[in-house]
């Protein structure tokens, strides 16, 4: 259930790079302004057993980042050069699924517990990250949830779809059937079993607000349910600043957040559930609270220990990657399939589930596809990818054509609910049936980085691979084949590594916050 390991090794590779300004108007990139130092300091490679622990925790300042991916969760703990101290994997347990979020409260508190006491006390700053559009409604006077969460990849009617398309502009990611807008309507309006929240908020003394109820948030002085996604509600946890919420620019886009106005569209504040969006929305890493001393106490983190602004996994592994240039991109080779392009241009395209992320001052231009390694996980384990892998002939196409998915339904490169999984006929041989599967994901890559390039988002120059299935390289040289570009995998792909940069990130705009008041008495 739990390994702490005591680490891998990082390479020694020092590179401080700055990234390039993106123009706000979309236009095509013209004058480079530089904005955001992504410090990408990589520390010296050491074992990092006990000697790295007592010398990192000798620094007193480690950060940890915390990734709630789709199979499990993930602890990385790093010095102020960028060194990994310590690790932490953890599985969310069979039986999960019967209560996500009791599952990853769990997860937090044991990856929290499992972290060395000498390192524990040494973390200055914490982030999240989680899958993208799972969603949570909660009771703001504590976190409660009243529902089960609606994960990432859950496809809303049809119905809502059409309701989020009648107050969106067109084509925004807020109408893609699993955004967060659209879950948030489908508990605002539906009244069936989705309604269930009403009761439990009802008994919980909460406002009942929404069309069922005839009830409007303004009438009655009862607090109304808070929507969180699943970063910010892990990280209110640890902070306990429930009340009108925190989230960031990178889970509130789907909500549909605008990172470029840094505020929501009017056409999302005019709206009656308008008083249950969080209210104050973060850039990814920016300084949020500190610790709940209930929580300080029982956890050994520091009392002064500072929670940051989260982000999604993908941005997550793809700020561990490290690439810094228009044109190069970072493919999620996880449980799902996610590209996130470094582009100079913004596109945006529900129709293809294309969207734009912002990080500092640059556009991570992608999305998400269904496919990706939970499909490979439907027919082999780990053990049988690395026992088939040595019989794949990359240079032999299968010819198979597959589309691969878990089930039906896709997000990205088209966005189709209904698109239904191509993975037949399957051959006697399991070698080439994992071949054909590998080059289904591959092709779906493929025509993603396709579209984006259609769109008029930067070309594709090279490929960084994060995620479970960078380590095969037979996947690699059939990607590299149909990509064209040089592929590789990252020097740093987990993303709880990256969520680790953005609580260091933080703590750094911290410090400079409190030394600029200092210095101006
Ligand atoms: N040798 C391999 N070849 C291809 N895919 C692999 C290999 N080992 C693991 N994977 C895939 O990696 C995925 C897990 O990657 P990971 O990044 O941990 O996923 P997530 O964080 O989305 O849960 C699994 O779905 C698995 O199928
Ligand atoms: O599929 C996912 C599950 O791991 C990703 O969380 C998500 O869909 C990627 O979204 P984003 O591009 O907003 O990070």
């Amino acid at each position: 259930m739990l390994s702490a390991s005591a680490t891998s090794t990082y390479p020694v590779t020092q590179q401080s790079t700055l990234i390039s300004r993106v123009p706000a108007n979309c236009k095509p990139f013209i004058r480079p302004r530089f904005i955001l130092p992504i410090d990408r300091r990589f520390g010296a490679a050491q074992a990092a057993t006990s000697p790295l622990i007592s010398t990192a925790t000798a620094s007193k300042s480690l950060y940890l980042g915390l990734d709630f991916g789709t199979s499990g969760a993930r602890a990385a703990v790093i010095d102020d050069d960028g060194r990994l101290v310590q690790d932490v994997k953890m599985g969310y347990g069979d039986n999960a699924a019967a209560d996500w979020a009791g599952a990853w409260k769990r997860g937090l508190f044991e990856l929290i517990g499992a972290l060395d006491p000498a390192v524990r006390t040494s973390i200055t700053s914490v982030a999240f990250d989680g899958t993208s559009a799972t969603a949570l409604l909660v009771d703001r006077r504590d976190g409660t949830p009243l529902a089960p969460p609606k994960l990432y990849n859950e496809a809303q009617a049809k119905g809502v779809v059409a309701a989020a398309q009648a107050i969106a502009p067109p084509a925004h990611t807020a109408t893609a059937a699993t955004s967060t807008l659209c879950k948030l309507l489908t508990w605002w309006d539906c009244t069936g079993d989705g309604g269930k929240w009403r009761r439990v908020a009802s008994e919980r003394g909460l406002a009942m607000p929404g069309p069922s109820s005839g009830a409007t948030v303004t009438a009655t002085a009862l607090p109304p349910p808070l929507l969180l996604h699943q970063a910010d509600w892990l990280a209110a946890l640890l902070h306990g600043e429930y009340g009108s919420g925190v989230t960031d620019w990178n889970n509130a886009l789907k909500l549909g957040y605008d990172p470029e106005l840094e505020s929501y569209p009017s056409w999302l504040m005019e709206q009656p559930f308008a008083p249950l969006l969080p209210a104050r929305v973060v850039a990814p890493g920016a300084p949020v609270a500190t610790l709940e001393r209930r929580v300080a106490e029982e956890t050994g983190l520091p009392l002064d220990c500072l929670v940051c602004g989260g982000t999604t996994d993908s941005i997550a592994a793809f700020v561990a990657a490290g690439v810094t240039e228009a044109g190069q991109a970072v493919t999620s080779l996880g449980s799902t399939l996610a590209v996130k392009l470094l582009s100079t241009t913004r596109v945006d395209d529900a129709a293809y589930g294309v969207y734009s992320h912002r990080l500092g001052d640059v556009w991570l231009v992608g999305g998400a596809s269904n496919s990706g390694g939970a499909v490979l996980r439907r027919f082999f384990t780990d053990q049988q990818l690395r026992e088939l892998t040595p019989r794949v002939d990359s240079d032999r196409p299968t010819g198979l054509n597959y589309y691969p998915l878990p089930s039906p339904g896709e997000r990205f490169p088209v966005a189709d609910p209904d698109l239904q999984p191509r993975m037949a006929p399957r051959p006697d041989d399991d070698a080439v049936f994992f071949q054909g599967l590998l080059e289904g994901i591959s092709q779906i890559e493929a025509a993603a980085y396709s579209r984006l390039a259609a769109m008029g988002a930067s070309p594709l120059k090279e490929v960084v691979t994060a995620g479970g299935g960078a380590v095969n390289p037979k996947w690699t040289a059939i990607r590299r084949r149909l990509l064209g570009v040089p592929v590789r995998a990252a020097e740093q792909g987990e993303a709880c590594y990256g969520a680790a940069l953005l609580a260091r990130q933080g703590a750094r705009q911290a410090n400079r916050q409190t030394a600029l008041t200092a210095s101006a008495q």
